[in-house]
């Protein structure tokens, strides 16, 4: 059986971390800001906004939640999202996905002072993320909480083979480019790649994240990888469950993350952390 990767243990730590360096930085008189735009009736949005704003609270971050109807003008978002670029107070800025589809989300994203960009969607810190840029900026939340899973598990990345099923710019690509950058050989698949179980049974390091229920199978894994489930599922009775059948992997992976209680806290711990890393930043020149 693999050895479960906990996510809600590394997430405690970094989240120690990150409450001692807002400790030190109030010292010296700095408090770090995060401001949250969201949008919109989305049940599952909703959550995880509260859940940022009372971690970002409980961490000793100022944290502003910015609630607007669903038929918002974007350009009433435009105008405020350009408030917080001027705002002292706030050194990180994000807007909640989805977004309605009225909205353009790239205009909104385009927006937002790359140095307060602490989701890491900006075509300027991705362009940095795929340069492997030797300098401090901010990478989407979920995969850089993954590397820190990777890291913390010791799982070896350089010279092996990684596989990302997915392709979005909130874990897909951004992910690609971080196990790339680390070294490792990476191949991008998605849900409709043909014979895609002759793919990720290459994989040493599979990353799914195609928002399709149990997509991998035990078949569909090399005995012995890392295998990382990004994909969230509630089901009807209420019970969460990921894109990978848990049953079925975790007999032939050497290492797994459960759903719930493996990537998702790292998100929000990444969150808090990129946010003190923009705050220092900032102040650091
Ligand atoms: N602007 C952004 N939008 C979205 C992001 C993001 O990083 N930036 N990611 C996801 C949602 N997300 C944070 O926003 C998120 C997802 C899951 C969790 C989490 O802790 N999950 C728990 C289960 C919680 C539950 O009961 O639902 C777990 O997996 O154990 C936190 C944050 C999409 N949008």
């Amino acid at each position: 059986m693999a050895i479960l990767i906990d996510g809600r243990a590394v997430a405690k730590e970094i989240n120690e971390n990150t409450a001692e360096r807002v400790t030190r930085l109030a010292n010296e008189g700095i408090i770090p800001g995060l401001a949250v735009i969201l949008v919109g009736e989305d049940p599952a949005s909703k959550i995880y906004t509260r859940m940022k704003d009372k971690k970002a609270k409980k961490l000793g971050i100022h944290s502003v939640l910015s609630v607007y109807p669903d038929d918002v003008r974007q350009e009433e978002l435009l105008h405020d999202i350009r408030q917080f670029n001027e705002d002292k107070m706030i050194n990180g800025i994000l807007i909640q996905e989805p977004l309605p589809d009225h909205l353009d989300g790239n205009e909104l994203l385009n927006a937002i002072d790359p140095h307060k960009d602490v989701d890491g969607f900006h075509p300027y810190n991705v362009g940095l993320l795929y340069s492997n840029a030797n300098e401090n900026y901010p990478v989407s939340c979920t995969p850089k909480g993954i590397m820190s899973l990777l890291k913390h598990y010791q799982v070896k990345l350089e010279g092996a083979r990684a596989v990302v099923v997915g392709r979005s710019i909130l874990v897909g690509k951004p992910m690609a480019a971080l196990l790339e950058n680390a070294n490792a050989t990476v191949t991008i698949a998605n849900r409709h790649t043909r014979n895609l179980s002759e793919i990720t049974r290459q994989a040493d390091v599979l990353v799914v994240a195609a928002g399709v229920k149990h997509l991998i199978t035990g078949e569909m894994v090399k005995k012995g990888a890392t295998v990382i489930d990004v994909g969230i599922h509630r089901l009807e009775d209420k019970t969460l469950t990921g894109d990978v059948d848990f049953e079925s992997v975790a007999p032939i992976a050497k290492m797994i993350t459960p759903v719930p209680g493996g990537v998702g806290p790292m998100t929000i711990a990444t969150l808090m952390e990129q946010t003190v890393d923009l705050t220092e930043w900032s102040h650091n020149g």
